[in-house]
């Protein structure tokens, strides 16, 4: 263990500003990485070289020995002192997304030391993940190189550095890209629809609750003479299912699998009276809509598969065209919910994002019973216990 890191366990107490904040700006300012991890201290005394990074491994960096370090009992004066500690590194280019050698990062560390979400502490790592994402995306000109982190690829860590071990994706999916995916059969079972060959979860009955509050959010204004409601991505139809019992004027339904459109024909979809269904893609479906400019929506709801936040961004547009001034639109929130540090991050990043449409977005805290069977799909898209429910509206 380096002296930077020593000094980060907090082998004395108090924590104040002179014995730590200082003497960490002292050791940063001297040249020494805040990104200097245990394993390349344990390299370099290995004879590796301290440079040497393996990109499989982990990253123990001084925030994560910071944060397993931090006593139960701090007192406000030591957290301001730790706050300061942090903007530190932080300035000196720590990262906020690496994962340590159990696999953690800062955020779990921090929430299992008992800090609160909406403390300092906290609220200081996910405001670097988005100064991080947003800076990002400005350096990539638009471009944005998202890593798939959940169910339908729209949450995506944004790599904070290429060699080191953050957050990273399984990229053995045939869900990678929305061209493959189209392409690919699907299977029903009786609790999911995946993709037959890789077993890549695109819709699973554990979702159910989360639809029913959906519905409920996109119907909710409107009236009984006229209520159009638009739902992008039939998937098992659990959203549309509750949407029908809202009893809608009109209920517009956009899908692009043609697996799924044969399922809809079977079930009837296409014979209910309120019920039209937009085949394709949305991308060309709904701008097809938005040239017409004369079907606008009391309520839009997003989930589809195999999509990037880069699509949301595209989404946004088109949403701001069709919903009516009144309306609401919502989506399946799944953005960076393998993480709970990615899922808050990428909570504000949508606030922020909507923002700028002149939306506002409200978001209502629903329970996920965790104790969803993976077993059938290759892995597992959501690993918080509570969902965030995004409801969008203008300002
Ligand atoms: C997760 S499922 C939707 C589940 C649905 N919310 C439910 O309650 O069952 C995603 C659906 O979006 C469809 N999809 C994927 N990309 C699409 C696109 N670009 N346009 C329209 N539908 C798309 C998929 O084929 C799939 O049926």
């Amino acid at each position: 263990m380096s002296e930077l890191h020593r000094l980060l366990t907090f082998p004395s107490r108090p924590i104040t500003d002179a014995a730590y904040a200082t003497e960490l700006h002292r050791f940063l300012a001297s040249g020494i990485p805040a990104t200097y991890t245990l394993e390349q201290v344990a390299a370099f005394e290995q004879g590796r070289g301290a440079e040497q990074d393996d990109i499989d491994g982990s990253n123990t960096t001084p925030l994560h020995i910071l944060t397993r370090s931090l006593p139960l009992s701090l007192t406000e004066e030591e957290t301001d002192v730790v706050l300061k500690m942090m903007d530190i590194l932080f300035e000196y280019g720590a990262g906020w997304n690496f994962i340590d050698y159990e696999n953690k990062t800062i955020g779990d560390l921090l929430l299992e030391k008992g800090q609160d979400r909406n403390g300092k502490l906290y609220k200081r790592v996910v405001a670097a993940g988005v100064s991080a994402e947003l800076l990002l995306r400005k350096i990539n000109g638009g471009e944005i190189e998202f890593l798939e982190v959940d169910r339908d690829d729209q949450a995506q860590e944004e790599t904070v550095s290429t060699t080191a071990a953050v957050v990273q994706p399984d990229t053995d999916r045939t869900a990678d890209d929305s061209k493959t995916y189209l392409a690919t059969p699907l299977e029903y079972t009786d609790d999911s629809l995946i993709t037959k060959d890789n077993k890549d979860g695109v819709m699973m009955d554990w979702e159910t609750e989360i639809m029913a509050v959906a519905a409920k959010t996109i119907c909710s204004t409107g009236s009984a003479k006229e209520k159009i409601i638009l739902n992008v991505g039939f998937g098992m139809g659990i959203i549309d299912t509750f949407i029908q019992k809202e009893k809608p004027t009109q209920h517009y339904i956009c899908e692009a699998h043609p697996d799924v459109l044969a399922r809809m024909k079977t079930d009837g979809w296409y014979d209910r009276p309120n019920v039209i269904i937009l085949e394709g893609k949305w991308q060309d479906s709904l701008n097809k809509l938005l040239d017409e400019g004369d079907t606008f929506f009391d309520g839009i709801y997003y989930d589809t598969f195999s999509e990037h936040y880069q699509d949301m961004l595209d989404l946004y547009d088109v949403v701001v065209g069709l919903l009516k001034p009144e309306g609401v639109f919502s989506f399946f929130n799944g953005l960076g919910a393998d993480r709970p540090l990615c899922y808050d991050v990428y909570r504000e990043i949508v606030t922020i994002d909507v923002n700028n449409y002149g939306m506002n977005c409200q978001y209502a805290n629903v329970s996920v019973n965790l104790n969803q069977d993976w077993q059938n799909v290759k892995r597992s898209y959501f690993n918080c216990n509570y969902y965030y429910h995004p409801r969008i509206t203008f300002t």
